[in-house]
């Protein structure tokens, strides 16, 4: 099947994003407010792009039962995910807005794009299906070594990707993309792989820039 092949081929780096020093933060709570904060912005900037993508999927889909499925996900995207940002963003007020858009979540969210615009439906259905599933991955993982404290600063992100319902959704993606693959041209499912692979890539290089607090290097000449 696509999605077992692709999830042992992304191993390596599945490993390298439970390592990353900002996903542990994350799970044993010493993560720095502001990088936090800052990742949020970025997320919730983010989050237009995926939705979009996600809309692309719904319009593209030749099923209406999946089709309704991706709408659905843009949906939660654009208002149950962004209301979780939208509580911790809020704590930071005004100084949220001067945060710059980081170079990785401009590349992330224009990948998503360029991808949702003139790629086959089965790409996009590949392209989107990281950003489900590491998270839940990664929710999970955290969830196991936090456990359910609501004291744990990052108690909502945890519960929100560990969510059982959000795992139900992980495995309706992953379901319609074996579908797709096993249905496809070996070209087309070559694509769909790396389509998956630079998803999976960027996800990793989304925690890494949020715990550089990346911003453009061009910045003393020109603001971005
Ligand atoms: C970068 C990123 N990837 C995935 C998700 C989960 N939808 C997210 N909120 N942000």
């Amino acid at each position: 099947m696509f999605c077992d092949d692709i999830w042992q081929r992304t191993s390596d780096l599945m490993r390298a994003i439970h390592e990353h020093p900002f996903v542990t933060a994350l799970g044993d709570g010493s993560l720095d407010r502001d990088t936090f904060v800052f990742y949020m912005v970025q997320d919730a900037r983010y989050l237009e792009a995926f939705a979009k993508a996600l809309a692309a999927a719904s319009v593209r889909a030749g099923d209406s039962a999946d089709a309704a499925f991706w709408a659905q996900s843009a949906h939660t995207a654009l208002v149950a995910e962004r209301e979780l940002h939208s509580g911790y963003i809020d704590e930071l007020g005004d100084a949220a807005k001067g945060i710059a858009t980081s170079p990785t979540c401009l590349a992330y969210s224009s990948f998503l794009q360029a991808t949702a615009l003139s790629e086959p439906y089965p790409v996009i259905a590949a392209a989107v299906l990281p950003c489900f599933w590491i998270y839940q991955d990664v929710g999970t993982a955290l969830l196991a070594k936090a456990g359910d404290d609501p004291a744990h600063p990052y108690a909502k992100w945890i519960s929100t990707y560990s969510d059982p319902e959000f795992a139900a959704s992980v495995e309706r993606a992953k379901a319609i993309t074996d579908r797709l693959a096993a249905a496809a041209s070996p070209d087309t499912r070559e694509a769909m792989a790396q389509a998956y692979g630079r998803a999976a890539a960027y996800e990793w290089m989304f925690w890494d820039s949020a715990w550089r607090r990346e911003g453009w290097p061009t910045a003393e000449w020109l603001a971005p």
